[in-house]
């Protein structure tokens, strides 16, 4: 069966406050977006990646890419407004009649492929495949009086990448018009109507959002390099 990647890494990472965009900071000596477009690679050589980066960031990796010797196999797309319309042009660009897509941020650089394996699996079987972890802290739900209250954290999720489905339910959900509370693609699919499988994330599969993550990215590396 055709297995595809959406990597997005079409955002404007506000909230990492750095010059250069985040998915091109380095950690462990390679801009992020590397280690991330790598450790799809690792999962499997068949393979087919598909890369969506800012229009007026195209030239930038590609220097960074020659600088870096980075030569990989990838289709390269520009991408949109929001999440939402980068995951839409990723997916205009798939042209088989079948198959399955697993959407990845860029800035999620330590999946470990044994996840991605898990994904493709869960989507064969059941149609979709989202990654989550359990919360290690307690919640409290705002109150529209400008309270608050606690819940049961054990009835919630964090939701990770990658999110994999079935192409043409996929295709078929993205028809949709762009909705603000579609932070994901599975609230995309949720809304089409497919039911949600959740499948076990990894804490270490962090989103490169703000500063400190950075900290935290180049301690999994340390981590990961005295595991070796
Ligand atoms: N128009 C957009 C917005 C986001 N993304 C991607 O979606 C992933 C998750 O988004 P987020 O971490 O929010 O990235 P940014 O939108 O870049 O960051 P911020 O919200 O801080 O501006 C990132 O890999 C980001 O590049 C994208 O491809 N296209
Ligand atoms: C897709 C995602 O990473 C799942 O947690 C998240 O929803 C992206 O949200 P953001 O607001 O674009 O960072």
């Amino acid at each position: 069966m055709n297995q595809f990647a959406i990597i997005v890494a079409g955002g404007s990472g506000s909230r990492m406050n750095s010059d250069l965009p985040k998915q091109f900071l380095p950690i462990g000596g390679r801009p992020v977006l590397m280690h991330t477009l790598a450790a799809f690679r690792a999962y499997s050589e068949q393979l087919s990646i598909i890369l969506v980066l800012p229009e007026n960031q195209v030239e930038s990796w590609k220097t960074l890419c020659t600088h870096y010797d980075f030569v990989l196999d990838y289709q390269l797309v520009v991408g949109g407004e929001t999440r939402f319309h980068s995951v839409r042009n990723g997916l205009a660009r798939i042209h088989a009649p079948e198959g399955f897509v697993a959407v990845h941020d860029g800035v999620r650089p330590f999946i470990s492929t044994e996840i991605v394996a898990a994904s493709f699996r869960k989507a064969s079987d059941a149609g979709t495949a989202v990654t989550c972890v359990p919360l290690k802290d307690s919640a409290r739900q705002l109150l529209p009086d400008g309270g608050n209250q606690s819940v049961d954290r054990t009835a919630y999720r964090l939701v990770q990448t990658p999110q994999t489905f079935r192409l043409d339910w996929m295709r078929q959900a993205f028809q949709a018009e762009p909705m603000p509370h579609f932070t994901d693609c599975a609230s995309v699919l949720e809304q089409a109507g497919y039911p949600i499988h959740l499948i076990e994330g990894s804490y270490e599969n962090i989103k490169i959002t703000t500063p400190e993550d950075l900290v935290w990215a180049e301690a999994f590396l340390q981590k990961r390099k005295a595991e070796f």
